[in-house]
């Protein structure tokens, strides 16, 4: 039918929309939770109620000795600081966001530990021993063996805390009566898994809370002896803290410094608070006393600068994690149907309705035991047990079926195993290569400090002797490195054998169909390992490369060079 309206005098319009937001009522809890928020009037942002934590937080208390780092970070029972406080808030959160739920699907865990003469001790335990400060590719910085405690209230951190902090290390000083000779780091782990989600998505939030010992000249103190020996330890380190936030601070305005994070214990810990995925808050903590003018206004002078610091705040549920899910989702669909197919195995003793395999799962041609691990010894598969080609549809029936799952649990054991052994090769590989990384910069500064001509005979002395020892764990450590090389090339042989022995069953086999699931959902399993490791790596190398190439800058900055000429 025509229509009765000339076309040309047709006019288009658009439908107009207006979104008005509700604001929450009082009837909707408290805390009250307002996820909707109206940008410039023209953008209406819903946000996730799911993904609001999930991030890195860290909180350090940084002042002279005296000034109330501890007092901020720790308090008392009748005024508790920052680290009761933010717990109270934790669960406080946790009742709002996930009301009623159990242990598993939200929880809180503490640990507590000390830094003192850089070593690290667990405050959590009566008698501890050293700890180790290790770099691990999935969870960053972590401390090996310190002991963690599942909390739920914050009256039991407030009991964690006054235990810990009667094993702290504390002194009296001209200072202050019971001034703190270590630093103290809780460290509280949340553990969120959202509703109807993959339980690989959990999110992690992890929030660090630090106190500092005191910064202290010596002349102030009057300390001797073990006093004046922390006092040092103290100094270096807090030393290596200030000279982060300096090159930090520098970073960020013409992004050309070198962090040294590895001269402290302390800065290694606080790496990721200083510059990575965190969100930081530095409370500068100054005492109003007229004899502390000094050390007020550098307290002051540092805070200025640590403004300057920019991190980089991402969830923890990441684009690796997302991938991840990706990955979870595949094996979830390859699982459900390998249920399928074992089902449809299950009348095994009907030999005509599955496939037909001689041998048994890790037996030699000749019954006897295989050998375990990659390589010669992977394990023999049952076409290999019957000649290559010849188990296919030669059945012996009846445990046919169940070799050849057996066969396969046993070769993805074996590539599990392979897999794991690389990746530990590879991370021993990468710190040795990051320490000589930090040697050889370390070198190049006794050099050109030598090459000066103005240190005194004893820090000449002192440097050379630095030097050779220097020298001396640079080759030990390319020996060493050389040897995981070796060890990484061998295991990639047996990883390359393996796969040849699935990819020859699979081609002898009248169940090719059939193994081919089976072989993708173990290769698909190890691939999520794998990549989990990929990206830790490849952030670690950026990381690094920025440092040399930051370095490099600043040498050649040195130069006089305009930067067009370099
Ligand atoms: N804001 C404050 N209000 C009242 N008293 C405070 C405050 N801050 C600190 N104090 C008191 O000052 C004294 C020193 O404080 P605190 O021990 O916290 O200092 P600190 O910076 O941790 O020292 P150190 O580095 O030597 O351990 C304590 O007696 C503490 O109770």
């Amino acid at each position: 039918m025509e229509s009765s309206v000339p076309v040309a005098s047709k006019q288009q319009a658009t439908l107009s929309v207006a979104v008005r937001v509700r604001p929450l009522l009082k009837a909707e809890g408290s805390p009250k939770k307002d996820i909707v928020r109206v940008i410039d009037k023209k953008i209406v942002v819903v946000l996730d109620p799911d993904e609001t934590k999930g991030l890195n937080g860290t909180v350090f208390a940084y002042g002279a000795t005296g000034s109330g780092k501890t007092h901020t970070m720790v308090g008392t029972p009748s005024d508790p600081g920052l680290m009761v406080r933010s717990l109270a808030e934790i669960f406080q959160q946790r009742e709002a966001l996930a009301p009623g739920r159990s242990a598993e699907d939200f929880s809180v865990v503490c640990s507590y530990l000390e830094v003192y003469n850089e070593v690290i001790y667990d405050l959590l335990l009566k008698n501890s021993g050293p700890l180790e400060l290790r770099e691990d590719p999935d969870q960053g910085v972590c401390v090996a063996g310190l002991k963690r405690i599942q909390v739920s209230s914050p009256e039991e951190i407030m009991g964690l805390l006054e235990e810990g902090n009667k094993r702290r290390k504390t002194d009296s000083t001209d200072a202050n009566a019971t001034s703190s000779r270590s630093h103290a780091v809780l460290e509280i782990l949340v553990r969120r898994v959202p509703r109807d989600q993959y339980r690989a998505q959990a999110l992690l939030g992890k929030l660090s809370l630090v106190d500092l010992a005191g910064s202290e000249r010596a002349a102030e103190t009057n300390n001797v002896g073990q006093k004046l020996r922390d006092g040092a330890n103290i100094n270096r380190s807090l030393l290596a803290l200030a000279n982060c936030i300096n090159a930090l601070g520098k970073n960020a305005k013409t992004g050309a410094a070198y962090v040294p994070y590895r001269n402290s214990k302390l800065t290694r810990l606080l790496k990721d608070g200083l510059s990575g995925n965190s969100r930081t808050a530095m409370v500068a903590t100054v005492a109003a006393a007229g004899d502390q003018y000094y050390n007020s206004v550098n307290t002051l002078k540092y805070a200025d600068r640590a403004k300057e610091i920019k991190t980089h705040v991402v969830p923890n549920l990441g684009s690796v994690e997302r991938h991840i899910s990706d990955y979870q989702s595949i094996i979830d669909t390859l699982q459900t149907e390998v249920q399928s197919l074992r089902a449809k195995l299950a009348p095994a003793g009907d030999a005509s309705s599955g496939p037909s395999f001689t041998g048994s799962p890790g037996a030699g041609p000749h019954g006897a035991a295989a050998p375990r691990g990659p390589g010669a010894g992977a394990a023999q598969s049952p076409a290999d047990a019957a000649g290559k080609g010849g188990a296919a549809g030669a059945g012996a029936g009846g445990s046919g079926e169940a070799d050849t799952l057996s066969w396969l649990d046993a070769l993805a054991t074996e590539i599990n195993e392979n897999v794991e052994e690389r990746i530990n090769l590879q991370k021993a590989l990468y710190e040795l290569e990051d320490i000589n990384v930090c040697n050889k910069y370390e070198l190049q500064n006794i050099q050109e400090m030598l090459d000066a001509g103005s240190a005194t005979d004893a820090e000449r002395a002192e440097a050379l002797e630095r030097r050779a020892a220097l020298q001396e764990e640079v080759s030990g450590n390319e020996a060493e490195a050389q040897c995981y090389r070796d060890d990484i090339a061998a295991n990639e042989a047996g990883r390359r054998e393996i796969q040849g022995k699935l990819e020859a069953a699979i081609d002898g086999s009248s169940n090719a169909n059939f193994l081919k699931i089976l072989s993708t959902f173990r290769i698909q399993a190890v691939r999520l390992q794998e990549l989990k490791f990929q990206m830790a790596v490849r952030d670690q190398i950026i990381s690094e490369q920025r440092e040399v190439i930051s370095n490099v800058w600043r040498i050649l900055g040195a130069s006089g060079l305009t930067r067009e000429e370099l």
